[in-house]
C-alpha cells in the first residue's frame, strides 16, 4: 500500500472543453419548406449540430494517485481520456502532463493474426522499448496477462477478456508515469482483477498515476482511491472513491425510479461540493 503521496502533479487540465460539429439528421426547415431547400442549394452549407462532449473541466492529478472516472453513457469519460492522451485536441483550455500518457490498448498496435508472444514484442516496440528491455520484461508481461500457454496462440483466437489482459500487460510493462485505462479491466476474471490491481499499485508506488474509466463501481472502489463523476459533459464530483460512487449510486437509483427532480437535486448538491482547483500553483511544475 502507498502511504506517502507526493503532491506534485502528473496531469493538469485547465478549463478543458471539447465540442464536436456533426451533420444533423433532424427534421429541418428544408424538409418542411421545399423553397428553403432551394435557398440551401445556393448556399450549400451542411446542416450541423454542435455536440458538447465535455464542458469546462479543471483538475489536477498528483503522482501516486489512482483516479476512477464514472458517469452515465455519453457523459464524456472517453473524451476526457482521449484529450489527456493527446488523441484529440480540446476546443478550449489546455492539458499539461509531466510525461506522455499511455492509453491502454491504443499505443499497443497489435495484429490479430500474430500470436500473443509476437504481439508482446510488437506492442513493446511500438511503446519504444529496446529488444533488451523486451527480453527482460517478457516473462513478467506473460505473467501479468495470465495467458499461460495461450500466449502462443494467434490473438484472433482470444476472447475479448484475454485480448484485454494482454493489452493491459503490455501497456503496464512500460512503467508509464501516466496510464489511462478505458473499461478494459471489466472484461477480465477475478484472478486478472487481482493481478491488474497489483500492477496498478506498483505503478502508483513508483510515483506514477493511473486513470481508470469504468461502469463497474466495484472495480472503481477496488482499484482507485479517488474518483471523478461526469454527467452530460459536466464535472459533477471529485473525491474519495467511496463517497463519489455512493453519491452516483443514489443519483442513478432516483433516475431509474423516474424521480428526475430528486436526481437533479442530488446532482446539483454533488456539483456544489466540487473543490476549487488552484491551477496557478500547479501548472508551472507539471511540465
Ligand atoms: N467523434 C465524435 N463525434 C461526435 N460526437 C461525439 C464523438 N465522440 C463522442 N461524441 C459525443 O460526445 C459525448 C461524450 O461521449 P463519450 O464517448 O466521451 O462518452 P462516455 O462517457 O465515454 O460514454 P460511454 O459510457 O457510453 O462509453 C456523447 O454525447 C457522444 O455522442
Amino acid at each position: 500500500m502507498l502511504t506517502n503521496l507526493t503532491p506534485t502533479p502528473c496531469i493538469v487540465a485547465d478549463s478543458v472543453a471539447m465540442r464536436y460539429r456533426v451533420p444533423s439528421t433532424e427534421v429541418t426547415e428544408d424538409n418542411r419548406y421545399p423553397h428553403m431547400k432551394f435557398l440551401r442549394l445556393l448556399n450549400p452549407l451542411p446542416n450541423t449540430v454542435t455536440v458538447n462532449a465535455l464542458n469546462e473541466i479543471s483538475l489536477v492529478v498528483n503522482r501516486g494517485e489512482s483516479v476512477g472516472v464514472i458517469g452515465r453513457n455519453g457523459s464524456g469519460k472517453s473524451t476526457l481520456m482521449q484529450l489527456i492522451s493527446g488523441q484529440i485536441r480540446p476546443t478550449s483550455g489546455a492539458i499539461h502532463a509531466s510525461s506522455t500518457p499511455i492509453m491502454l490498448g491504443v499505443n499497443a498496435a497489435l495484429v490479430p493474426e500474430l500470436s500473443g508472444d509476437q504481439n508482446v514484442v510488437l506492442g513493446c516496440l511500438a511503446m519504444g522499448l529496446s529488444h533488451e528491455e523486451i527480453a527482460d520484461r517478457f516473462d513478467e508481461i506473460v505473467e501479468v496477462s495470465g495467458l499461460e500457454k495461450s500466449i502462443h496462440l494467434p490473438m484472433k483466437s482470444y476472447s475479448s477478456g484475454m485480448g484485454s489482459r494482454l493489452r493491459f500487460a503490455i501497456a503496464a510493462c512500460a512503467n508509464p508515469e501516466i496510464l489511462l485505462v478505458d473499461e478494459a479491466l471489466n472484461t477480465g476474471d477475478a484472478q486478472f482483477a487481482a493481478r491488474s490491481k497489483k500492477r496498478m499499485d506498483e505503478l502508483r508506488s513508483e510515483a506514477g498515476c493511473v486513470l481508470l474509466v469504468s461502469h463497474s463501481l466495484d472495480t472503481i472502489r477496488q482499484m482507485t482511491t479517488r474518483t471523478i463523476w461526469l454527467d452530460k459533459g459536466d464535472f459533477i464530483m471529485d473525491g474519495p472513491s467511496k463517497d463519489v460512487t455512493k453519491a452516483y449510486t443514489a443519483f442513478t437509483k432516483h433516475l431509474s425510479k423516474g424521480n428526475n427532480i430528486s436526481a437533479a437535486k442530488l446532482r446539483a448538491e454533488a456539483q456544489s461540493s466540487l473543490p476549487m482547483v488552484n491551477l496557478l500553483k500547479t501548472t508551472g511544475s507539471a511540465g
